[in-house]
């Protein structure tokens, strides 16, 4: 074991060293490393684009990233849908996976910003994909910083992600032209490549007791807590890396490679005392590191790797149709509606404006079925590449489509065999599919391409959509035979603004974010309760989310929404006009400009004392000032 650094132990905050200062050290050293290398300064931007076939072969290879990775990525993309950018998951060579959002518009980076191209520092020079992968660390690249002249109009921000044995598998990038808003973008992608990096460390690490930790209590239970899973005779089985900087672990090697590390080698405890003293208790308590560093920390029971089920699910169901029902009427009929016909397949279609709710709501109903030990098989028919869909829906036979893997492949259909179809965005399937997957409603059985044999499939279908289903029928984009085929209940989810339960939603959604205690300020209440929410329930949640982590666990004020949402709020209540309550007469970026200003004059410039009675981050008070030319 490596000796524990009593200083790295005492915080999991980054450093102190200036973000910003580090940011431009590693534009320095990449410029230098290309011009060593003789990276072409001129090359076109479209120039590194692997084969469809190699391009298969490394999602394929990335499977287990890419389920984690698209939950995050679809949350991202929702969080910054106002800057026109693309999320972007690259493998660990910078090769594009997969991409979600509007995208750049020059025609040429458009290009290249497609899965299957290139963005090691190697074949596009200094970029936030290539560099981050090359310093294993985030950065922010911006317009003329980029090494290549093509690409000097971008905005780019990217973080690695690592597995658990601390080996760099991807980054997340965000990118957008230079000129669109680019405030706390590269907060927001560490956050959700936190959240990714969390979720594989949970599917893979083994162990049976996780030990959750942190030099401050309030962060225990959060993104940044430290975990350290424990068999149960006391050897580390697994930590993840926020653990390890805690502990003073390197961060660049697999730390438990070949090592064996018992409890009492990290911590200033015996294993059975240790046990004796947290048994059955699922409390805070003090715990001592053998450096003398102290934390707190928490237990909780795990269930391994290996006992999990392999279910096929793209993210894990959140809430049971009892927590989802806060008491709005229109929501309680529906959810009533459902309770009286579960379990008598009965092909249900859920309506909703998008972000409402929809897919929740069916995985609820899926895990209220007898059918929830099967698998939940969620299928995005607007998402899938028209190429692709019939292979994804119905699988393929051995060698059946170029780039196919050698043994062929189960289709969606036949995963969900025995569990649910959760068919997304119905309304976007095109008319060839409709007919095709109404004979595999009919007949119950599925043809994988290239095959001739059926398969007898069972099922139960949920269909969603957010569009008008039954104009599409009138005006032949939608087949009316299937229409009636997938709508044996229609399930109208209301849409935020029309709900009455906004309180009570919002208690669930602070629960879900496991921080159920956070409290929000009079005015932001009034604040949410008069806005339309054009995003829904999704946009809810996407704010308070940012908003719970800039608020670092005080109360949540106007100082911790993003300055878009801000604006948002402010327009709404323009163009609700005289119906609206009076607005305050200040704009609500320049009140929450007017604080953060009287603050420094009152500290006299002192940044921390500033961020603390703020309740913001010292990161987010510095791009404020920065913003607000103070710093
Ligand atoms: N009742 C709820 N409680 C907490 N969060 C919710 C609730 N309903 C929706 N959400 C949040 O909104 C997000 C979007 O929900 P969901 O994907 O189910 O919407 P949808 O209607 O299927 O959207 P789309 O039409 O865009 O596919 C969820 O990931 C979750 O963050």
């Amino acid at each position: 074991m490596s000796q524990l650094s009593p200083a790295s132990a005492q915080t999991a905050l980054p450093a102190m060293r200036d973000d910003q200062l580090a940011i431009a050290e590693a534009i320095e050293r990449s410029w230098r490393r290309c011009m060593v290398k003789g990276v072409d300064e001129q090359a076109p931007a479209h120039d590194q684009i692997i084969t469809a076939q190699e391009l298969s072969q490394r999602l394929e290879k990335n499977r287990l990233l890419l389920t984690h990775a698209e939950p995050e990525m679809l949350t991202l993309s929702g969080q910054i849908a106002h800057t026109r950018s693309l999320v972007i998951l690259t493998d660990s060579d910078g090769v594009i996976l997969r991409t979600m959002g509007e995208g750049v518009e020059q025609g040429d980076i458009r290009a290249s910003l497609l899965p299957g191209a290139s963005w090691s520092e190697e074949h596009r020079g200094t970029n936030a994909i290539g560099t981050a992968l090359v310093e294993r660390a985030p950065i922010s690249v911006q317009g003329a910083e980029h090494f290549m002249a093509y690409h000097h109009s971008l905005s780019c921000s990217a973080v690695p992600i690592f597995a658990a044995n601390n080996q760099l598998v991807a980054t997340l990038d965000v990118s957008n032209d230079l000129n669109q808003p680019q405030q706390h973008t590269l907060a927001l992608v560490k956050m959700a490549a936190q959240m990714v990096e969390n979720r594989l460390f949970h599917a893979t690490a083994q162990g049976e007791i996780g030990v959750h930790f942190h030099a401050r209590a309030e962060f225990i239970g959060t993104l940044w807590e430290g975990l350290a899973l424990f068999d149960d005779d006391g050897q580390l089985r697994a930590i993840n890396r926020s653990g390890q900087f805690q502990f003073g672990l390197p961060l660049d090697e697999d730390v438990l490679a070949n090592r064996r590390v018992p409890f009492a080698d990290v911590f200033d405890e015996s294993w059975a005392a240790f046990r004796q003293r947290c048994q059955g208790s699922d409390l805070l308590f003090p715990l001592q590191l053998r450096n003398g560093a102290r934390l707190f920390a928490r237990t909780s029971l795990q269930n391994t790797a290996r006992a999990r089920p392999v279910v096929v699910q793209a993210r894990e169901s959140a809430a049971s149709l009892e927590m989802l029902d806060t008491g709005d009427p229109q929501l309680k009929l529906a959810i009533s509606q459902v309770k009286q016909v579960l379990n008598r397949d009965i092909p249900l279609l859920v309506l909703g404006d998008t972000g409402a709710g929809k897919e929740l709501f069916s995985r609820a109903i899926h895990d209220a079925s007898n059918r929830r030990e099967r698998p939940f098989v969620a299928v995005n028919c607007a998402a899938l590449p028209e190429g692709l869909i019939e292979a994804e829906l119905f699988g393929y036979e051995e060698g059946a489509y170029t780039g196919a893997k050698r043994k062929g492949n189960h289709g969606k259909i036949q995963q969900a065999d025995g569990g649910t179809l959760f068919l997304d965005e119905i309304g976007d399937m095109p008319l060839s599919l409709q007919a095709r997957l109404l004979r595999v409603l009919q007949e119950r059985c599925v043809t994988p391409l290239g095959s001739s044999k059926s398969i007898p499939v069972n099922f139960m279908l949920i269909s969603a959509t957010n569009q008008k289903l039954k104009d599409k029928v009138a005006a032949g984009e939608f087949r009316s035979d299937l229409y009636y085929r997938i709508n044996g209940l229609a399930l109208q989810l209301p849409a935020l603004r029309q709900r009455h339960d906004l309180q009570r939603l919002i208690s669930l959604i602070l629960q879900v974010e496991q921080s159920p205690h956070t409290e929000i300020n009079s005015e932001v209440m009034a604040l949410f309760a008069r806005h339309p929410w054009p995003g829904n329930v999704r946009q809810l949640h996407n704010v308070l989310r940012t908003a719970i982590a800039l608020a670092d666990g005080g109360e949540i004020s106007l100082l911790h929404l993003t300055q878009d949402f801000l604006e948002e709020l402010q327009a709404a209540g323009q163009a609700a006009g005289n119906d609206q309550p009076p607005r305050p007469a200040l704009t609500l970026k320049a009140q929450s400009d007017a604080a953060i200003t009287a603050a420094m004059q009152q500290h006299a410039g002192n940044v921390s004392a500033v961020a603390r009675q703020l309740g913001m981050s010292r990161n987010t008070l510095y791009r404020r000032l920065k913003a607000l030319a103070l710093s």
